[in-house]
């Protein structure tokens, strides 16, 4: 049969000096999976998101991402996965449709391929009026609705999106979760790291991370029931206090 998870990972460890920022973290995110990457600032989510998505290599562990090797294919996971950041998304100095063919030709797209994408995407987003404005006069919640749909261009098997709604409003960052809906439907893996604890309520299942360890992973239910708490947010401040 063939493999159901999107990510594999085993014992991944990484350290600084003498500091474990990731302290052999074991976890699988299955295909199609809306999988939430919680902790505190600091616990150590974006050191292991660099690690997956092939940009820093791993002290020790094993991890596969769209069944590559994070420690000898980093270039082939590269092409198979989105990436997207709040804090780096989109070219604020280039129009919408001109990051879109920027990002398109990074992705290794044709020219016909990068057309009808930019066409679709831009009808999807209903940005028709500002395909030739600059990125950076776009409202917050547009720059990062489309810097979600570019980072999926080359309709990647996983997408990691790095606190996408930090600082968004509320109308916009539920329209930004219909959109992680669409792509989960669609087929796509989200692998999603949020500081917003209703988010966390919209994931499949979530990863709590304390001190670069996995102190809890189920699913919103199933966390609240086993720590008695109301809300995913009572579950996360009950695990961060220890
Ligand atoms: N290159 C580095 N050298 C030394 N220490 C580092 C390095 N990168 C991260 N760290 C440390 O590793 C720990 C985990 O950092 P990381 O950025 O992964 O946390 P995080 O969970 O993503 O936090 P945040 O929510 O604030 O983004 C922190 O203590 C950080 O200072």
């Amino acid at each position: 049969m063939k493999n159901e998870n999107a990510i594999t990972v085993s014992e991944l460890t990484k350290t600084f000096g003498t500091f474990t920022a990731v302290n052999a973290i074991s976890f699988e995110v299955k295909k199609g999976e809306i999988f939430g990457f919680l902790g505190a600032n600091g616990a150590g989510k974006t050191t292991a998101m660099k690690m997956l998505i092939g940009i820093l290599k791993p002290s020790s562990g094993q991890a596969t991402v769209a069944g590559f090797d994070v420690h000898t294919e980093s270039e082939a996971i590269k092409r198979n996965i989105g990436y997207m950041s709040q804090k780096f998304a989109l070219y604020d100095d280039l129009t919408v449709r001109e990051n879109i063919t920027f990002f398109g030709g990074i992705y290794g797209l044709s020219r016909k391929r990068i057309q009808e994408k930019s066409k679709q995407l831009i009808e999807d987003l209903g940005l028709g009026a500002v395909g030739k404005s600059l990125v950076g006069s776009l409202p917050l919640g547009w720059k990062q609705k489309l810097a979600f749909s570019v980072a999926m261009l080359h309709d990647p098997q996983i997408v990691f999106l790095d606190e996408p709604t930090g600082g968004v409003d509320p109308i916009t960052r539920r329209q930004f979760w219909e959109m992680i809906y669409k792509a989960a439907h669609a087929g796509t893996t989200l692998f999603v790291t949020t500081h917003y604890m209703d988010e966390a309520e919209y994931c499949n299942r979530v990863s709590i991370m304390v001190n670069g360890k996995i102190e809890a992973l189920d699913t919103p239910k199933n966390l609240k029931q086993h720590f008695e708490a109301a809300t995913m947010n009572d579950v996360f401040l009950k695990l961060a206090r220890g």
